[in-house]
């Protein structure tokens, strides 16, 4: 059998606050994608989005990092990166995920260490080999051991704004779904099943489409954090003790910021 292939898992997200559930998205996703035995998880990557995406009640990107880097600070192998937030304009989810399976890439490269080759002769894959592997991520069967794939991890409502009008690009989610793969955990509300089954571009790539039951159940979203916060409400165990701590300090989320 085949030796697992490595994924790195990334959220996209305005992570405004991040939650607890934003957090166990990660870990019902590994546990789901290693219970195959397809695949060794070694990354989790959560991509605040940029203060320009311009969602009511957005706080600073760097308010945003510095929150989800305190909630992760207890991770060994969830981290947060700030390219995208860090750039001129919001970017769309494709293009962020481009520019992180490039970096994931370089980072964990593709390394040969074939028979012939020996321990002592490692060679990093060339960019040849590794848009091969782009172009063959439509199957759901995993890659060699050295390839690095990126998936997009979300919930099942992100999932089915794909069809909100005009929101998302047609080729963007034909790429997202082809080339990355997606991990989506259910959510209430959602029935992602039949929006795939509905969808003929993910029903295509549905080997491609990882769907994770949370059974579990909650509704935790930063939206209901936001309102609780905004009455006063405590959200001690939604959202993690330092993080609380820092809305505290930096005095965020207040009623006068935010009226709905
Ligand atoms: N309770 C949840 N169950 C499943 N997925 C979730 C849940 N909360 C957040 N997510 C997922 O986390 C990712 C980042 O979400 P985002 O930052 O937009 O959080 P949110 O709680 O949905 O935010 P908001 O309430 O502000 O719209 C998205 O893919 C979203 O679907
Ligand atoms: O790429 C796109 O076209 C696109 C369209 C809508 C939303 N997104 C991304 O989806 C993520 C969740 O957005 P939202 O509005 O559900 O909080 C966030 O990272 C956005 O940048 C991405």
């Amino acid at each position: 059998m085949a030796a697992p292939g490595r994924v790195v898992l990334l959220a996209c997200g305005c992570f405004n606050p991040i939650t607890n559930m934003h957090l166990r998205l990660f870990e019902l996703a590994r546990d789901h994608l290693e219970k195959t035995g397809l695949y060794k998880v070694i990354e989790g990557i959560i991509s605040p989005a940029h203060d320009k995406y311009g969602k009511k009640g957005l706080v600073p990107s760097t308010d945003r990092i510095a929150m989800a880097q305190l909630a992760l600070s207890t991770s060994d192998w969830v981290r947060v990166d700030s390219w995208e937030s860090e750039q001129k304009g919001w970017l769309e989810t494709a293009v962020v995920a481009r520019h992180l399976k490039r970096q994931v890439q370089n980072k964990h490269g593709s390394v040969m260490d074939s028979e012939t080759d020996g321990p002592s002769r490692k060679r990093r894959k060339t960019q040849h080999n590794v848009n091969n592997i782009d172009k063959n991520a439509g199957s759901s069967t995993a890659v060699a051991s050295g390839d690095v794939q990126l998936k997009l991890l979300c919930g099942a409502d992100l999932l089915e704004s794909f069809a909100v009008p005009n929101l998302w690009r047609d080729e963007h989610i034909k790429e997202l779904v082809s080339d990355f793969g997606l991990v989506v955990i259910s959510r209430a509300g959602s029935n992602p099943e039949k929006f795939i089954y509905e969808s003929d571009v993910l029903s295509k790539y549905k080997n491609n489409i990882h769907l994770v039951t949370e059974w579990i159940q909650n509704e935790i979203s930063a939206t209901k954090i936001r309102r609780s916060l905004r009455r006063k409400e405590s959200i001690r165990y939604l959202v993690p003790d330092p993080v609380i701590n820092y809305i505290n300090e930096h005095q965020l989320y207040q009623p006068e910021t935010e009226t709905s």
